[in-house]
């Protein structure tokens, strides 16, 4: 491997966790994955002159957040420009010395390499990156010398932003308890986060996560990735491989949208499995709220009890301290509640007869 400065020093944080883990010498072999096409959305639609077509389009995001979890959006309002601009300048970003990535304070000081807590190689991850606060996207200065950044990232995460609370919108009023509250209210650019991965190519094993299995603490992440692939996602208790589609962003439902809806929207597992030869960039957009929002399903009796999301956050991170792993929304299940927790299956999809008629 041929090491440059900006890498993290990932092969010896992961080096010796394998001294501790002798069951990982066996050589590994990359296996070939089932690859999914997920549940693919225009969302022209949703402006169509056709009420029957913005319905169509309002029913197939919600019936895809219940059955997957996962969907993928195409003419979402982002151009492809800005796309490709946002990703030159976070290769640029990334191929920064590891030292100005790490203790520059670049970017609200929000890097991160590896799994620093990890105590074993499953909890370990091959990558690194920056998890910027909207509040600070536009503050110049958080850029140091990326002068270039900061008007491309602001762009990038208002786009991301107007098209997270569109989806958001419509998948609270699927749910018909829109009058009493919308995620919106609750979550804001203040509140919000943009999350620039790097996943550098990892010859080692292809057991190596590029990202642990995890499931998101948000409402919903808006991931736009390049088309190197390495994303899987738990489908029917298997991993399934997303196959990259150049024009499209890809949407996760997340934990606190899990509980709001009472199991409605599944919050999916999923991971990156590492490249041997390539690097990966990928963005994601997390739609999250204040840390004093107050998560609760309105539909009763409700699988969880109430939490705010610092409860929940400070819950996530406890639990990665003490064993290396989140536990999540297990955490907050109402007692007697565990047999209400929905699996996905076809028997108890719900019949999906959205209650609007979707704005264009
Ligand atoms: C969406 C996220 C949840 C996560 C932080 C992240 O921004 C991306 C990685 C996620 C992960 C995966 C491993 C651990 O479970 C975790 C606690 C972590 O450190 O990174 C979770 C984060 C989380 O749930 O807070
Ligand atoms: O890079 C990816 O494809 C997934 C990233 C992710 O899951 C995350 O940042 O939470
Ligand atoms: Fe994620």
């Amino acid at each position: 491997m041929v090491h440059s400065d900006s890498d993290p020093p990932l092969l010896n944080h992961y080096g010796t966790l394998l001294c501790h883990s002798p069951q990982w010498d066996e050589p590994q072999t990359r296996v070939t994955m089932e690859e999914c096409q997920l549940p693919l959305i225009d969302l022209c639609d949703l402006g169509s002159d056709d009420e029957m077509v913005r319905r169509a389009c309002a029913a197939a995001i919600c019936k895809a957040s219940s059955e997957w979890g996962f969907f993928q959006v195409v003419n979402h309002g982002i151009s492809s420009q800005l796309v490709d601009k946002m990703r030159s300048e976070q290769v640029k970003l990334f191929r920064a010395p590891f030292e100005t990535k790490a203790t520059s304070g670049l970017l609200n000081n929000s890097y991160r390499w590896g799994s620093p807590r990890a105590t074993c190689p499953n909890q370990f991850s091959w990558s690194e990156a920056f998890h910027v606060p909207l509040t600070k996207v536009s503050d110049e200065a958080c850029y140091g010398d990326f002068k270039s950044l900061r008007e491309v990232m602001t762009c990038f995460a208002a786009a991301m932003s107007e098209l997270s609370r569109l989806l958001a919108g419509i998948l609270t009023e699927n749910l018909g308890h829109w009058k009493q509250a919308s995620i919106s209210n609750i979550c804001d650019e203040t509140t919000c986060f943009l999350r620039l991965n790097h996943y550098p190519a990892c010859p080692i094993s292809p057991e190596i996560f590029g990202l642990v299995p995890h499931t998101d603490s948000d409402f919903l992440t808006i991931l736009c990735q390049d088309q190197v692939g390495g994303l899987q996602l738990m489908k029917d208790s298997k991993w399934v491989t997303v196959k990259p589609s150049k024009d499209a962003l890809i949407v996760n439902i997340g934990d606190l949208f899990q509980a709001w809806s009472n199991d409605v929207y599944k919050s999916v597992e999923h991971k990156v499995v590492s490249n041997a030869t390539t690097d990966r960039y990928s963005i994601a957009y997390f739609l999250c709220p204040s840390y004093d929002s107050l998560i609760e399903s309105f539909v009763k009796p409700s699988i969880y009890r109430r939490f705010t999301f610092r409860e929940y956050r400070e819950q996530v991170q406890e639990d990665v301290r003490k064993t290396g792993y989140k536990v999540g929304l297990p955490r907050f299940l109402l007692k007697g509640s565990e047999d209400l927790t929905t699996t996905t299956t076809e028997s108890n999809t719900r019949l999906y007869i959205p209650s609007i008629a979707a704005k264009s």
